[in-house]
């Protein structure tokens, strides 16, 4: 039997990316015989320019049909100025929707061979295992919004959060869930000391912990949480959050292991999952063959084991970019002297051979 993934590049250095990962996932297919068959589809900028629209309804339809998503990045200056309903991030958001992909599960696991390259102190970061899961179809990107109006003689616009108690139960259910597999340790983060919607999200959490004694569940502002991610990564395993707080906080828990490169996602929901680096299309450095494609190939992996069930070929991708790292290869995002410097091909060369 045959596994069908659609490919989605999108723009910048989406392209770079998702060759990487497809390359590897080849190696990993030719090793462990897993019938891949990948189908590629516009999405982003890409598509708008093509097709008048950020998001064709073909390509939500390959992915309704297909086993996984692979997704690369969307957006670009290129595209600021055109019609917010035509931006390009509207790809990812729609098909978000169109997916029914309510949960975003983004690891961040700090590599022995990393510690040196954080930000932050080793000792610090060492041991450094935790991961957000972020609600992805609800909040503030997807209440009702004005871009514009007249209000007392100014021009405002207006952005509505709403979150319902189902919607808060699936999300922290799957928290839990995922906690009972780890450390058992939920941390729910929200702005409760002055959000309506966050009120109900604590007491929607603290309700759904009623039903898992085994799990420690403890509750953070988001700002505090922002500042403990950076003094104590450590005592995190599970981190539930909503839409918008989850997207800020895994920017910054994904440089604790050094690059945003590095950083993978899955999310899952009610059709088709999809699997996507954290980081953006990156335009700075986009066509010049140096992009990290590690966050996307660990993606790739999380396809495998999440939607495919191949674990021992998700677990050789894995090792295979350990092995990568320990030997001292690197992406220039994060070379320092003594490494070998390696660019966008150069690495996922090297990591598919090791597969
Ligand atoms: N899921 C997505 O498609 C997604 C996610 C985030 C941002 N975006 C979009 O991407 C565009 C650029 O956004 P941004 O600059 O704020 O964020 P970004 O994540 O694209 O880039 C932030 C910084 O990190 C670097 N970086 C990101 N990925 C890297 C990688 N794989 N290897 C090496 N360096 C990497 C970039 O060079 C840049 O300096 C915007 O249009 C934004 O809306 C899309
Ligand atoms: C591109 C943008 C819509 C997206 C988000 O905010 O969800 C991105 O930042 C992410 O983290 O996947
Ligand atoms: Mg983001």
């Amino acid at each position: 039997m045959a596994y069908k993934i659609t490919v989605i590049p999108g723009d910048g250095i989406g392209q770079e990316i998702t060759d990487s990962a497809v390359e590897v996932l080849k190696a990993a297919d030719k090793k462990f015989n897993l019938g891949l068959e990948f189908d590629y589809h516009d999405a982003g900028g890409t598509a708008y320019d093509k097709f008048g629209t950020p998001l064709p309804q073909e390509t939500i339809d390959a992915c309704k049909a297909a086993d996984g998503v692979l997704f690369g990045a969307v957006g670009g200056d290129k595209w600021d100025k055109v019609d917010p309903a035509k931006r390009p991030e509207k790809a990812i958001l729609g098909l978000r929707k169109a997916l029914g992909l309510y949960a975003n599960l983004r690891p961040v696991k700090v590599a022995d061979a990393l510690v040196e390259y954080s930000p932050l102190k080793p000792e610090l970061v060492k041991g450094v295992d935790l991961v957000i899961v972020r609600e992805l179809i609800g909040g503030i990107y997807f209440g009702e919004k004005c871009e514009s109006e007249q209000h007392n003689g100014a021009e405002r616009a207006w952005d509505l959060e709403n979150y319902s108690v189902p919607e808060v139960e699936r999300i922290a259910n799957l928290a839990f869930e995922t906690a009972k597999l780890r450390r058992g340790k939920v941390t729910s983060v929200d702005k409760s000391n002055v959000l309506a919607t966050s009120r109900l999200w604590r007491r929607t959490v603290a309700k759904v912990a009623e039903n898992y004694p085994e799990v420690e569940c403890n509750n953070l502002y988001v700002d505090n949480c922002a500042m403990q991610i950076a003094v104590n990564p450590t005592q995190f395993d599970v981190i539930v959050t909503g839409n918008l707080f989850g997207d800020i906080l895994s920017d910054e828990a994904a440089v604790v292991g050094g690059s945003i490169g590095m950083l993978p996602s899955a999310s899952i929901g009610e059709c088709t999952s999809l699997y996507e680096p954290i980081h953006g299309s990156a335009p700075d450095i986009a066509g010049q063959g140096i992009a990290n494609p590690i966050g996307t190939i660990l993606s790739a992996a999380m396809l495998l084991r999440y939607s495919l069930h191949e674990e021992a070929a998700a677990d050789a991708i894995e090792a295979a970019v350990d092995k990568a790292l320990g030997e001292g290869y690197r992406t220039p995002d994060l070379w320092k002297e003594g490494f070998t410097k390696v660019n966008t091909s150069e690495i996922t060369k090297i990591i598919s051979e090791r597969v």
